[in-house]
């Protein structure tokens, strides 16, 4: 069977070793080993996301106030481009399938997640070209990771419906 990484290299065009080349280098640390670059990113990025003409995107974020979702994003961003551990610390193992079980995660979400991101990256200054890169190819295969994840998890749960399936107790989000 495919695997998630495999669909995920797969729908996103990016190949796993380009969408990790992040673990190669420190991102947090060429960056000024500051949250700065992080946070001006994450402002972009939701600020857009709020503001997007297309509402059936902007509803997907509508449970959360933008000032969490800023900070959410920008400590999960901080530690998983290696700096501090601060998402896991106040937040938990980040589990990005899981927290992300109640949205309609779909190709077309992706896309538009990406859109914004893409923009954001192009609009913040605190970030040199070469880190913009890497940040997005890991961005593009952790979305479709993301898409992948989520459809094979319904699937799942599709198949396991009116069966007295252990998986039964995590109902679906559909
Ligand atoms: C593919 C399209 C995506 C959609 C539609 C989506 C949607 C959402 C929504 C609605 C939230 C809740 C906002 C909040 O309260 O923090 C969220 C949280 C989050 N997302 Fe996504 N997301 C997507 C992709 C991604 C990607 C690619 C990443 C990582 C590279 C990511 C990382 C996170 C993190 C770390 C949180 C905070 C979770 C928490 O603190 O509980 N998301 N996302």
């Amino acid at each position: 069977m495919q695997s998630l990484q495999d669909k995920a290299s797969e729908w996103s065009g990016v190949a796993a070793a380009d969408a990790f080349a992040i673990d190669g280098c420190n991102i947090f640390e060429s960056l000024g080993g500051t949250p700065q670059p992080f946070v001006d990113l994450s402002t972009n990025f939701y600020t857009r996301v709020y503001e997007d003409e297309e509402e059936w995107f902007r509803e997907i974020f509508a449970g959360s106030k933008k000032e969490d979702a800023i900070q959410n994003q920008y400590e999960f961003l901080i530690q998983r481009m290696g700096g501090p551990p601060l998402f896991s610390e106040r937040r938990g193992h980040p589990a990005l399938i899981g927290r992300h079980r109640a949205f309609p995660v779909t190709h077309r979400a992706a896309e538009r997640w990406l859109h914004h991101m893409q923009q954001a990256l192009d609009t913040t200054e605190s970030i040199d070209a070469d880190s913009k890169a890497k940040m997005m190819k890991f961005f593009r295969h952790t979305a479709y990771f993301l898409v992948a994840g989520l459809e094979t998890t319904r699937q799942h749960s599709h198949g396991c419906r009116g069966t007295a399936c252990k998986h039964g107790a995590s109902k679906p989000a559909e």
